[in-house]
């Protein structure tokens, strides 16, 4: 399996990226309209933050499950026993924030959904039309003015070597939601998981755009984009001493969105928080 970055400038780089995602679950773009320093900016003083013991005044509300989540509650992933090793921040426009890093995540948040919105286009415009008939409305309708999509800010801190033996970063899962958008990280580690079953790592270059499936596409496609497994692994070596930070958007529909015949986006949701322990 390959992963290569697709140029989001490309004549044809609607049907490449579509077709990387029905392949792998996974679709890497360069040159697309997020600005790098943006995201740089917002690593820089994310760091602060979890640095900080501010962070501590921000506790997540267990309703409505925005704000800081910390590592002691950290999820962990379905089928696994283990937290996983992180800390992470979940910032909604209606929910809490540290008001000097507010207008930051927002400007992203419009960006990077902005964006969102056009490659739920693309997906729609390259599914097949057996596979189209399934979506109960556009899939950039099911996500317009949706108050449930994420943004996450994920601090991995450094290893101090007394972490649990079968502990790492990000255990191997699947995402909830319809599509999520990705950053390249300020460190490497993370991996998707290819047909044959190996790890393959995801080009980090500085400036990409990592898109994957999640499950609820998965589910209104009746399976034809496959919601791909993914991880991240533990740094080695000097690299132990590093904090990595990520920041996905969770695409969520609106709640009352028809995914299937089975699921209503919220009854998926509710189901999936569960089953991680986070409600
Ligand atoms: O940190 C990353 O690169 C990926 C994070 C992730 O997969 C998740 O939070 O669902
Ligand atoms: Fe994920």
């Amino acid at each position: 399996m390959k992963l290569e970055a697709v140029d989001f400038n490309a004549d044809n780089a609607a049907e490449l990226f579509v077709e990387s995602l029905r392949e792998t679950g996974f679709g890497v773009l360069r040159n697309h309209p997020i600005q790098q320093k943006m995201v740089d900016d917002i690593y820089t003083s994310w760091q602060a933050f979890f640095d900080s013991e501010e962070k501590n005044n921000f506790v997540y509300n267990k309703g409505t499950q925005d704000g800081f989540f910390p590592s002691t509650v950290s999820e962990v992933a379905k089928g696994h026993k283990k937290k996983d090793i992180k800390e992470y921040f979940h910032y909604y426009p209606w929910g809490q924030c540290p008001a000097h890093l507010k207008q930051q995540l927002a400007d992203y948040y419009a960006a990077a959904g902005n964006l969102a919105e056009t490659l739920l286009g693309w997906v729609e415009q390259y599914s097949p039309e057996d596979v189209s008939k399934l979506y109960s409305q556009t899939l950039s309708s099911m996500v317009e003015n949706s108050e449930q999509t994420l943004l996450r800010v994920l601090h991995y801190p450094p290893l101090k070597g007394d972490e649990e033996p079968d502990a790492i970063r990000a255990a191997a899962h699947e995402d909830i939601n319809l599509l999520t958008i990705l950053p390249a990280a300020n460190e490497p580690g993370l991996q998707v998981k290819g047909k044959d079953g190996n790890w393959i790592d995801v080009p980090c270059d500085f400036g990409n755009l990592i898109v994957n499936i999640g499950d609820m596409l998965q589910e209104a496609s009746g399976g034809y984009f496959p919601s791909t497994t993914h991880r991240v692994i533990n740094p080695q070596g000097a690299d132990q001493t590093k904090s990595r930070i990520s920041l996905p958007l969770f695409l969520h529909p609106n709640p009352d969105v028809v995914l299937s015949e089975r699921h209503t986006a919220k009854s998926y949701l509710q189901e999936r928080l569960r089953e991680l322990g986070v409600i």
